[in-house]
């Protein structure tokens, strides 16, 4: 089973966040609300700061200022607690080349408790399941990264430009992958360029900053 075990009222609540990089504000006082089965699409020019606010709730970076909170509670009471209940897809696949999509994943699939057969088959994967990493084409191993994120049934996904390289059958079965998630009751918060096949979804759409501040 990858499917998240999810408590009814969930909420993920961003609070004014801001955020700098380098010596621009990238993220200036972002706000919004996540409930149980939402989706929200961020997107936004090049620059515009989508993937740095996946990454800042994702844990990676701390706001410069604002809060995170789930459930009424800020994340960094409990970092861990965080970071188990989220699954974060990147721009990087982050498989190792000379293990097996198996070996890719089983650690995954340990510590989240679910099966890695079905979802390598959900992605379309199982046939490839032996072959070393480095032998993946680039939308194999994004389908593998997806079901990286199955693996670790989490109610929150952080999804980073999801369909980069996939074709229109893996875009597909995307969509159903989705679409289970959030019927389970699961969150997904998406960037992308291109159209996701993700309906109704929650927009934002963040500005390009041109902001310069002093140091
Ligand atoms: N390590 C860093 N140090 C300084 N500035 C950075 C760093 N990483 C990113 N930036 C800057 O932060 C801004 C936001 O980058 P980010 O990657 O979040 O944008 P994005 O909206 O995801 O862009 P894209 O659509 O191209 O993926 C950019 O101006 C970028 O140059």
């Amino acid at each position: 089973m990858v499917n998240a075990p999810l408590r009814p009222n969930a909420r993920l609540q961003i609070r004014d966040i801001s955020v700098i990089r380098g010596e621009r504000l990238v993220l200036d006082g972002v706000a919004f609300d996540l409930h149980n089965g939402e989706a929200m699409l961020l997107t936004g020019p090049n620059g515009a700061g989508k993937s740095t606010l996946l990454r800042t709730l994702a844990g990676l970076r701390q706001p410069d200022s604002g809060e995170i909170l789930w459930d009424g509670q800020p994340v960094s009471q409990d970092r861990t607690a965080h970071a188990l209940r989220l699954a974060y897809l990147g721009h990087q696949d982050a498989l190792k080349p000379g293990l097996s999509l198996v070996e890719n994943l089983a650690i995954t699939a340990r510590l989240g408790g679910t099966d890695l057969e079905e979802a390598l088959e959900r992605v379309d994967l199982l046939p490839l399941a032996e072959l070393p990493a480095r032998l993946l084409s680039a939308g194999q191993k994004r389908r593998a990264a997806i079901a990286r994120v199955l693996l670790q049934a989490a109610p929150l996904w952080l999804l980073d430009e999801p369909s980069l390289g996939l074709d229109a059958a893996a875009i597909e079965r995307l969509g159903i992958i989705l679409a289970q998630h959030r019927a389970a009751g699961g969150m997904i918060l998406a960037t992308t360029h291109v159209d996701l096949p993700l309906p109704n979804p929650r927009h934002l759409t963040l500005p390009a900053l041109e902001t310069e501040i002093m140091l």
